[in-house]
């Protein structure tokens, strides 16, 4: 691990948007390089809207093209939830993003869901979520971890990604991919997430942070870390963790933001 995560601020989210593209599209062309497809884990909440504004525009050149067919989507995190329900992230992805890509255009290789045949029980949600990552992953990464391409997360205003919230006992596990949560402080309770060692072992993570609701929590994560999932994230990734924000997330943030480049 080397360096120290990167800041981009933007001065609001249709500058942003641009510079996210260009980012993904980097770890796409990477990934593609690397093991002919693309993986890549995705958050819920504010994440998928801005993911579409950054990703749904046509492309300008064939550099800037997001090859769809060759991503395969995972879940950061998701609630125990059925599919179709409003606080399902899966959902909240189809009905910003991928329900808006052009039917008669490339559509993403495979979106890797939860079993919903067990969401009474949060720890096989978890194992199952697990085995998936499993089949996904084995055989052509690392089967001790894998190995995303790139992570593509939120940041609660209370520091906590995935569903990794702080002072969690979640927060210790080292040997599990996906671990089980039924005591989320944040509604609905039941939940699985890709576990901290599996975050950081990615190859790229990109957090995405707009508004002023984040400027209380930006300053404590980027100033003095206090243990927060986010920070923790930070730490164990350096310079391969690249934050994108918009200036009033980071208002009066005193951790030197660099000018955006890949
Ligand atoms: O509960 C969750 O919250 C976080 C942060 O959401 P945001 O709306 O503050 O961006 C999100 O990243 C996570 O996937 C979700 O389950």
């Amino acid at each position: 691990m080397g360096g120290q995560a990167n800041l981009y601020s933007f001065p609001a989210v249709d500058a942003l948007a641009p510079a996210l593209r260009a980012y993904v599209i980097h770890c796409q062309e990477a990934g593609i390089a690397r093991h002919g497809v693309f993986k890549v884990a995705v958050s819920g909440g504010s994440l998928p809207k801005t993911l579409a504004q950054a990703l749904l525009p046509p492309a300008t050149s064939e550099a800037d093209t997001v090859r769809w067919d060759k991503w395969e989507i995972f879940f950061a995190d998701e609630r125990a939830v059925p599919l179709d329900h409003p606080d399902s992230n899966y959902a909240l992805l189809r009905k910003e993003l991928l329900d808006k890509l052009p039917a008669d255009g490339p559509q993403p290789a495979a979106v890797h869901t939860i079993d919903v045949s067990v969401l009474d029980d949060a720890q096989e949600l978890a194992d199952r979520y697990e085995q998936e990552l499993v089949k996904s992953f084995a055989g052509r990464d690392s089967v001790r971890l894998p190995i995303f391409d790139l992570l593509l997360l939120g940041c609660g205003p209370d520091g906590h990604t995935c569903s990794l919230f702080p002072g969690h006992e979640i927060l210790r596990e080292t040997s599990a991919w996906v671990a089980p949560i039924e005591d989320s402080p944040k509604p609905p309770p039941r939940r699985v997430t890709l576990t901290l060692p599996v975050v950081t072992h990615a190859v790229k993570v990109a957090f995405v942070a707009t508004g002023g609701g984040k400027k209380d929590v930006m300053k404590e994560i980027f100033e003095e870390g206090n243990g927060l999932p986010c920070a923790l994230v930070n730490e164990g990734c350096g310079d391969r963790c690249s934050w994108f924000v918009d200036n009033a997330a980071v208002e009066g943030v005193t951790y030197p933001r660099r000018p955006f480049s890949l």
